[in-house]
């Protein structure tokens, strides 16, 4: 048995607990970080498949993301533009494959009027919103009662128009159908990507990626800490008081002041707390989950689609890949592809055989790109459904209601216990910039407190 005593233990080493972890360390505190994988990193993981880099977790940088673009100067990180001229594709409520430039899909003028339409209603919503506090916009309530599909009924007669809106935040964002979640979660997607018509521009959102891939935001930071970042310790039980907590893994026992738990409200529900945690917080954890995304790479002995013309980037909701883009690697001869399947589809594909589901994926890529597309060089599913250790993809939400019942708990220490991760961001939320600026809010509670 070892027994060790430092001033904040974090559990958790994704950009959260590490980021929180190196402000302490920097304000004069000593620190240890307790993480359960064998790697750091989280839900940011760049490894090596079958001969080709891939990013199977968080990958984008996007020109709003202050705190993690920050980062990424401190710890000396470069970054290179994602591909993305010629033309993108759009397969229609038809089936038709129809391509276009910008960012207006091709779609019938009353669709597109629609879309317009609706897009404004929702930058407006989102502008009435603190996306730190979004339980207290006007209307928060009412809108929190209703789910995202009910109020792009009630908003919107034109089922195309609605099916795209919906795709932007349901799929390709929260990861669950959008009967799912309340209009007020929608959002607050929304505001934490600083409006609607933000989250909906991939040249946006999807603006950069980091050369060596994004993992190195947590493994640089890992560096700095050095031995005070342990992996392979997983934490199943806190015992704390006002005073501190103490914190056994395996044969080694930690007391400290203060505990980050830098870990998805999934995981929290997974660790005993003595005493229990008060109710009203295990119930705000288990009202928040993930959603159901396979993020699927498929690698070619080229960039294939530029010849076409074509800039990699695909959109549809009736597709079993909802969204796909040209994910090459920086200075990379083979060119590699990026699809997502996502909620219901992601149901469906995760019931099929792995020969069938790939089969049926890369039908879906072949529909956008041509036959070429059936036939990669390598093909992997990064699944984080089947993670065991409370995560999943890409981050967790409420369900309906969950948001104004819950939200204003989520923040609130419990003694000697500070609980948060990219889930409860607010600028920033579900991605690694909204961990990044959790992480550093924890910290400053506890040097501040
Ligand atoms: C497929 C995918 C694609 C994504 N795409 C993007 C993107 O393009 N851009 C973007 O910004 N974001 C993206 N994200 C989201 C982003 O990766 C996450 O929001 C962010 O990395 C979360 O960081 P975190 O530290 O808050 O949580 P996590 O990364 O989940 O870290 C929590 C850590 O705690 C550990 N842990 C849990 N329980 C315990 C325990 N009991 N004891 C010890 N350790 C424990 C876990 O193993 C984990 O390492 C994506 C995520 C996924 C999965």
């Amino acid at each position: 048995m070892t027994n060790q005593e430092v001033d904040v233990l974090v559990v958790g080493a994704g950009a959260t607990g590490l980021s929180a972890a190196y402000a302490l360390q920097r304000a004069g505190r000593s620190v240890l970080v307790l993480e359960s994988r064998e790697r750091v990193g989280g839900r940011l993981w760049t490894d090596e498949v079958d001969g080709v880099d891939l990013e199977i977790g968080g990958q984008w940088v996007s020109p709003d993301q202050d705190a993690l673009l920050a980062m990424l100067g401190e710890l000396g990180l470069e970054t290179f533009e994602r591909h993305r001229e010629g033309e993108s594709i759009y397969v229609g409520l038809d089936g038709q494959r129809r391509t276009f430039t910008g960012e207006q899909l091709p779609v019938a003028h009353a669709v597109e009027a629609e879309m317009a339409r609706l897009t404004a209603l929702l930058d407006e919503l989102s502008g009435q919103m603190d996306p730190a506090r979004p339980w207290d916009m006007p209307g928060a309530r009412e809108l929190d009662q209703v789910t995202f599909l009910g109020w792009l009924e009630q908003n919107c007669s034109e089922p195309e128009a609605r099916d795209n809106i919906g795709m932007f935040i349901a799929q390709a964002m929260l990861t669950k159908p959008a009967h799912t979640f309340s209009a007020l979660q929608a959002v607050h997607m929304a505001a934490s990507a600083g409006s609607f018509s933000n989250l909906v521009d991939s040249e946006f959102i999807l603006d950069k990626r980091v050369i060596g891939g994004l993992q190195q935001v947590p493994l640089r930071l890992a560096e700095r800490l050095g031995s005070a970042v342990r992996t392979g310790r997983d934490v199943e039980k806190v015992a704390w008081t006002d005073a501190g907590v103490t914190v056994s893994s395996g044969d080694l026992t930690v007391s400290a002041r203060h505990l980050v738990l830098a870990i998805p409200p999934t995981a929290v529900t997974r660790v005993r707390f003595e005493p229990p945690l008060p109710s009203i917080q295990r119930e705000t954890r288990q009202h928040q989950s993930f959603g159901q995304v396979i993020k699927v790479h498929a690698t070619y002995e080229s960039p294939f689609w530029r010849d076409a013309g074509l800039s990699g980037t695909a959109f549809s909701p009736y597709e079993v890949v909802h969204e796909a883009y040209d994910n090459t690697n920086h200075d990379e001869p083979r060119g590699t592809l990026v699809g997502f399947v996502s909620d219901l589809q992601a149901d469906a594909v995760l019931r099929l055989s792995a020969d069938e589901r790939r089969e049926v994926v890369l039908s879906s890529l072949s529909t956008y790109f041509g036959p070429q597309a059936a036939a990669p060089l390598t093909y992997f599913e990064s699944d984080w459904t089947s993670e065991e250790l409370g995560s999943g993809a890409y981050g967790s939400s409420f369900d309906v209601g969950g948001l104004t019942r819950f939200g204003p708990r989520l923040r609130e220490p419990v003694g000697p216990i500070q609980i948060g991760s990219s889930d409860v961001a607010g600028l920033g939320f579900q991605h690694v910039d909204g961990a990044l600026r959790v992480g550093a809010e924890l910290a400053e509670a506890i040097v501040e407190g």
